[in-house]
């Protein structure tokens, strides 16, 4: 099996629903595991620790998830036009994995999730391509042979799947964004199975 990190960050749900589409999508392709992982709040408040385990939904990730994955998901709602700060702080953690090149030539896929539709999904989703990059990772988006993309009427860029969750934070996802993240599942899940399966020949 192998095994597909789909590492998001969401306080009010929305970007944890576009993370189960895409671990779907994921897991639709023979093969591929979606292994579901989040991160830990922060604080500027040094002395404050959390649990090693959350107390609902799914675990922390480890550098070992990342280093292991054979592709990542990563997922952040937008902050001020920039992904949120806990998933900065894990990626800035990350520079073993950088040094030992584990996540070289490996694909990856971003996503995320805003209140307002021209709020910054564009300028988050680039920037969270960035450090993937620096790891070596092969970073995709979403083609606009994936019909809905042409349609949709709220989320889903040509960078990744998104959500537009309105000014009171509705974390429900409209089709078009729920078949966009789906397929971005679908898309990186394949990619990594014929990286793969090249590897073998
Ligand atoms: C500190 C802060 C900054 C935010 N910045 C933006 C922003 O720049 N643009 C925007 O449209 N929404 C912004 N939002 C709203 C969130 O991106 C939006 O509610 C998102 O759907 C939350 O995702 P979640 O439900 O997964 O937590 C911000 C929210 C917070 C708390």
């Amino acid at each position: 099996m192998l095994k597909i990190l789909v590492l998001y960050y969401s306080q009010n749900g929305s970007v944890l629903n576009l993370a189960r589409e895409m671990a779907k999508g994921i897991e639709s392709v023979e093969g591929c595991e979606a292994v579901l992982r989040t991160v830990p709040k922060i604080s500027t408040v040094c002395e404050q620790v959390q649990a090693d385990i959350p107390s609902s939904g799914a675990p922390y990730a480890t550098m070992d998830d990342l280093r292991e994955c054979a592709a990542l998901a990563l997922g952040s709602p937008t902050r001020f036009g920039n992904m949120a700060a806990a998933m900065k702080y894990f990626l800035d953690g990350s520079s073993g994995v950088w040094l030992s090149g584990d996540l070289i030539g490996k694909p990856a896929v971003v996503f995320t999730s805003t209140s307002t539709m021209h709020g910054g999904q564009e300028s988050t989703l680039l920037t969270m391509m960035l450090p993937l990059l620096h790891q070596g990772m092969m970073v995709l988006g979403v083609p606009f042979s994936q019909s809905d993309m042409s349609h949709t009427q709220t989320g889903g860029t040509p960078y990744g799947a998104s959500h537009v969750a309105g000014a009171n934070g509705n974390p429900v996802l409209s089709v078009e964004e729920k078949k966009v993240a789906f397929s971005q599942g679908v898309r990186l899940a394949q990619t990594a199975r014929q990286l793969e399966m090249g590897k073998q020949h």
